[in-house]
């Protein structure tokens, strides 16, 4: 038997399924193991390479989870927050490592992950990158050195697909900003201005989601006052990026003790 982490992919035929998929077969630290797709799904029983397009990679697409996940020691899941849930019961009982990619979760779905998470590793992201964790953290550094003179604005765009605004990146970033201003992201949140909406509330955090074409990602965290502004951004432009970090994070939940965990904790960025 190979030492090798072998990989399963839910979602398999998405935007991220398919680049998760392109990424793994090409990484020699893992194995691709399993590609689940939902029941009445064209790919279903094909080979998964043959349904990209491309030569047969040897995995048939299955729409049996349990049976993907089985043999897997971890699922990297870029789906959907119901289909999440299903993926996190199905791995806690595997014991697999479960990176979780999904975003749109609501507060009571992710609360829903906290059974699974006695039984097997979660790391959860709204964005796997390298360079976004990166930004949360500069993010909070410079919300706590400014005071609520600074307007703090985050403006995100994406492909005209996406069906969950704002995004979860741009949610990390709020988090990160409200937690360097010392104030609850909830308190002071600010999203889907329209109308007569008043002038701004002072120490508020505002959110805006552009959606258009075949945008990959892009983040902007504009701090504004009276004469000046900083921003800090982010842009990615290949998914490529996700999914190297979902791989990263599959490999470091690997003998890790079960419970939540983040990309910060993978990439060692937690101060
Ligand atoms: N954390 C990160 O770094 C990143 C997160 N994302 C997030 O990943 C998710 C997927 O994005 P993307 O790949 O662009 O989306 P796509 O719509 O391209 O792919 C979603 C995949 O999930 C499947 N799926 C959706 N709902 C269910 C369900 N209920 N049961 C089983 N399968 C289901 C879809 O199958 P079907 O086609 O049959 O509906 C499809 O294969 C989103 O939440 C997105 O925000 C994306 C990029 C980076
Ligand atoms: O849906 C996407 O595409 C993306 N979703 C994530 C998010 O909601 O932030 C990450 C990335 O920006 C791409």
């Amino acid at each position: 038997m190979s030492n090798t982490p072998g990989i399963a992919i839910t979602g398999a035929s998405g935007r991220m399924g398919q680049m998760l998929i392109g990424q793994v077969f090409a990484n020699d630290r893992v194995r691709l193991v399993g590609a689940v797709e939902r029941t009445g799904h064209p790919w279903v029983g094909q080979d998964v390479g043959v349904a990209m397009g491309g030569a047969a990679l040897g995995v048939i697409v299955t729409d049996d989870a349990h049976a993907a996940i089985a043999p897997a020691q971890a699922v990297i899941d870029f789906t959907a927050p119901e289909a999440t849930l299903g993926f996190a019961a199905i791995a806690a009982q595997a014991g697999t490592v479960h990176v979780i990619g999904t975003t749109g979760m609501t507060d009571a779905q992710i609360a829903q992950l906290e059974p699974a998470s006695h039984q097997a590793v979660i790391v959860r992201a709204g964005n796997m990158s390298l360079g976004v964790n990166l930004l949360t953290q500069l993010t909070k550094r410079v919300a706590a050195a400014l005071d609520e003179d600074f307007d703090i604005e985050i403006i995100e765009a994406h492909h005209n697909q996406k069906v969950d605004a704002p995004s979860g990146t741009a949610l990390m970033l709020g988090e990160a900003a409200a937690e360097g201003r010392g104030v609850a992201l909830a308190d002071v949140s600010d999203r889907g201005r329209d109308g007569i909406t008043g002038a701004r509330k002072r120490g508020d955090i505002g959110f805006t989601a552009i959606r258009g074409g075949d945008i990959v990602g892009e983040h902007d965290v504009l701090f504004a006052a009276a004469g000046e502004r900083i921003t800090l951004r982010h842009v990615a432009s290949d998914r490529a990026v996700f999914a190297r970090g979902a791989i990263k994070a599959a490999l470091w939940g690997q003998g890790k003790t079960p419970g939540q965990y983040d990309m910060l904790d993978v990439l060692g960025l937690n101060d």
